[in-house]
């Protein structure tokens, strides 16, 4: 019977990817890792970043660093490759490792992760779950694949009286229900 878990999703398949795991008897956080290698800029970088960004919106053909803006003014998302299926009443948290920001200068700007029992296999993106992540530390940071880069928590959640709840399924991620 399935309760809840992880699965990997299926532009992942043959990545040789491996399912989170409890890195201790009583760890609470299942250790999520990065599919891929990606580079989180450092922060540092955002006053240049932003001088140019404001640069190039008065000249298009300067794409390339309009581009380099950009990647660096914005979090960067990793994918973990995963899907997690869990039941309605419960929530997938994703939050930092403890030595994320100290050791790496890792944070996750939306501070915790929420992951809907309903973004399990949406049909915009199978419910791939994505890690947002800034880099506070000085010089860029190159995650590897396999690093774990934070932990997942299920919770179960409570909803206020009268939650006459007639909302459609969820449809996709970050966004996906509006403004
Ligand atoms: O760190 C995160 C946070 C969210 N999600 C996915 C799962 C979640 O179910 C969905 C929507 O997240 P949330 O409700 O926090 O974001 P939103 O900006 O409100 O988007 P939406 O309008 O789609 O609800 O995005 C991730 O993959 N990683
Ligand atoms: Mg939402």
């Amino acid at each position: 019977m399935k309760t809840r878990g992880f699965e990997i999703v299926s532009r992942y398949q043959e990545a040789g990817l491996t399912l989170p795991k409890r890195q201790t008897k009583q760890a609470a956080g299942y250790d999520l890792q990065a599919a891929v290698d990606m580079v989180v800029p450092t922060i540092w970088k955002q006053p240049l970043a932003k001088m140019l960004w404001a640069y190039c919106q008065k000249r298009p053909q300067q794409g390339r660093w309009a581009h380099w803006a950009e990647q660096v003014l914005k979090p960067v998302l990793i994918p973990t490759g995963l899907k997690a299926y869990l039941p309605a009443e419960e929530v997938l948290l994703l939050v930092n490792r403890s030595s994320g920001p100290l050791k790496r200068g890792l944070v996750l700007p939306n501070s915790v992760g929420v992951i809907d029992a309903d973004y399990y296999d949406n049909p915009q993106n199978e419910g791939e779950i994505f890690v947002q992540m800034l880099n506070f530390f000085p010089t860029d940071r190159l995650i590897k694949k396999g690093d774990r880069i934070c932990q997942g928590i299920f919770v179960p959640y409570l909803t206020v009286d009268n939650d006459h709840n007639d909302a459609p399924r969820r449809q996709g991620g970050f966004g996906s229900s509006g403004e």
